[in-house]
């Protein structure tokens, strides 16, 4: 099957702490990816240098068949692990943004989603609470029709309810050959969504493996298998 993302032997160190160690990934269209690992085993650090947001790591990496660049960044819709706008902006002024940067943003299917999380962007982002921003975002990222979407955390700060109306407007909203990597720590509640899993352990990966064969195999929800791995 087409390989969508080739990460070959990547390492980054920042000063002498290894944060990644020798990662290998090969990631396909269609994927539901969840990144998993205790705080610091390096999963923003991975999801960071797939968005170009660092640079300086060893080993190699292909996304859509080219080397991280322009076009990497045009086929992955990110969501950072912080909120990139200012205080003082309102919800349009950012949906502009994305309108002029975005080819693949699709304007109508983001109202849609904001309509359906409650959230009005005519308000300033100092007015909304952090989960309205998370959710804010969230609608803007996986409105770009994008070949790639990484999500760093992305409903930590939203309460349980809206948590599952999110996972079900992913799973409704994600074209079938798009890619979606999610890192997060609320797992039993989110993986359900996920096809493919990915254990991160001290920058190393421990278990790269489809989630139905982890049940299978195991007996064990991937939460289970999680906190028995990392107790
Ligand atoms: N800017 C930095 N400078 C120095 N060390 C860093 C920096 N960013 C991360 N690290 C270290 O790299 C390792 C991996 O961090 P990373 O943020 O990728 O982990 P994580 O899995 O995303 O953690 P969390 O679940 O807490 O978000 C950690 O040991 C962390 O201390």
């Amino acid at each position: 099957m087409e390989v969508l993302a080739k990460i070959d032997n990547v390492t980054k160190l920042y000063g002498k702490k290894v944060a990644l160690s020798n990662v290998n990934l090969e990631i396909r269209p269609g994927e539901i990816i969840g990144l998993l690992g205790p705080n610091g085993s390096g999963k923003t650090t991975l999801i960071k240098i797939l968005n170009s947001v660092l640079a300086d790591y060893e080993g190699s990496i292909t996304i859509d068949g080219q080397p991280i660049g322009v076009h990497s960044k045009s086929v992955i819709s990110y969501l950072p692990d912080e909120p990139y706008f200012e205080n003082w902006q309102k919800g349009t002024d950012v949906l502009e943004i994305f309108i002029d940067m975005y080819e693949d943003f699709d304007y109508d299917r983001c109202i849609n989603l904001l309509k359906r999380f409650n959230i009005d962007p005519a308000m300033r982002f100092k007015s909304m609470s952090k989960g309205m921003k998370e959710k804010f975002l969230l609608a803007l990222v996986m409105s770009r029709r994008a070949k790639i979407v990484v999500l760093d955390e992305p409903i930590g700060g939203v309460d349980p309810a809206a948590r599952e109306i999110i996972l079900d407007t992913i799973l409704e909203n994600y074209d079938e050959n798009q890619t979606i990597i999610m890192s997060t720590h609320l797992i039993a509640d989110i993986e359900r969504i996920f096809n493919r899993v990915v254990f991160l352990k001290d920058g190393m990966v421990v278990l790269d493996d489809d989630v139905e064969s982890v049940r299978m195999r195991t007996g064990k929800s991937v939460d289970e298998l999680f906190r028995e791995e990392f107790r």
